[in-house]
């Protein structure tokens, strides 16, 4: 890639997270900092690529000129700006090597942490016949899914390696539990209709249980 072409796509990718970021924000889906965004900028190849994700520990809130930076396929800042790339940048390494996606939206929300308590002896949260499925590209008649829980573990590189072996064919998505969704997909417009779709899933999903006590 000529650099000044990333520079462009570098640019490209750090205005896009912005308003990602500001959009999700006024959600309140970043409640005290949580949360982390990332889009791959360039060629792909499993064992090499690049992409733009949020600095560790910013009020995602708030817009300021160090708020994003690029690494490469290990989590590692290829350029000297001393910023420090989110504490959870593994987990984006492993779901872009998984999968090949463009972006990866991680969002912290009351009815995500709920849902991954609720479900985790299951370790999988069960959605059937919402019409939202197919915001997924999922087009079956009653469509049933199952979306993947994982321990929360401190050690990040411990849940990085859980990821690969959790990914389910058609769902674009890893729940934490009791911390949050990773949602993914072949660009930002996707990932972001993806995260809207899992989020709207999972107020459905508790509301639904509530009722039937
Ligand atoms: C402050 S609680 C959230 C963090 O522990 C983490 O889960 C998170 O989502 C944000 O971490 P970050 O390093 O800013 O990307
Ligand atoms: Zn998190």
């Amino acid at each position: 890639m000529s650099s000044t072409l990333r520079l462009e796509e570098k640019q490209q990718a750090f205005t896009e997270l912005r308003e990602i970021k500001t959009i999700l924000a006024a959600r309140n889906w970043f409640p005290a900092t949580s949360g982390n965004l990332s889009i791959r900028v360039g060629d792909f190849a499993p064992e090499q690529f690049t992409f733009a994700i949020t600095a560790s520990g910013k009020d995602k809130s708030v817009n300021t000129p160090s708020d994003f930076l690029l690494v490469n396929e290990k989590g590692q800042p290829t350029d000297a700006t001393g910023l420090k790339p989110s504490a959870e940048t593994l987990i984006h390494c492993e779901i872009y090597k998984a999968t090949g996606c463009g972006a990866i939206f991680h969002v912290h929300t009351v009815f995500n942490n709920l849902v991954s308590e609720l479900f985790w002896e299951r370790k999988s949260i069960p959605v059937d016949g919402v019409e939202l499925i197919k915001a997924f590209n999922i087009w079956d008649e009653e469509a049933q899914i199952e979306i993947p829980i994982l321990p929360n573990y401190a050690d990040i590189p411990r849940i990085a390696e859980l990821v690969e072996g959790a990914i389910v064919p058609r769902v674009p998505g890893i729940m934490l539990r009791k911390h949050g969704i990773y949602a993914w997909g072949a660009n930002a417009f996707e990932a972001k209709r993806n995260l809207e779709a899992f989020e709207f899933l999972f107020e459905y999903v508790y509301r639904l249980e509530m009722l039937k006590k």
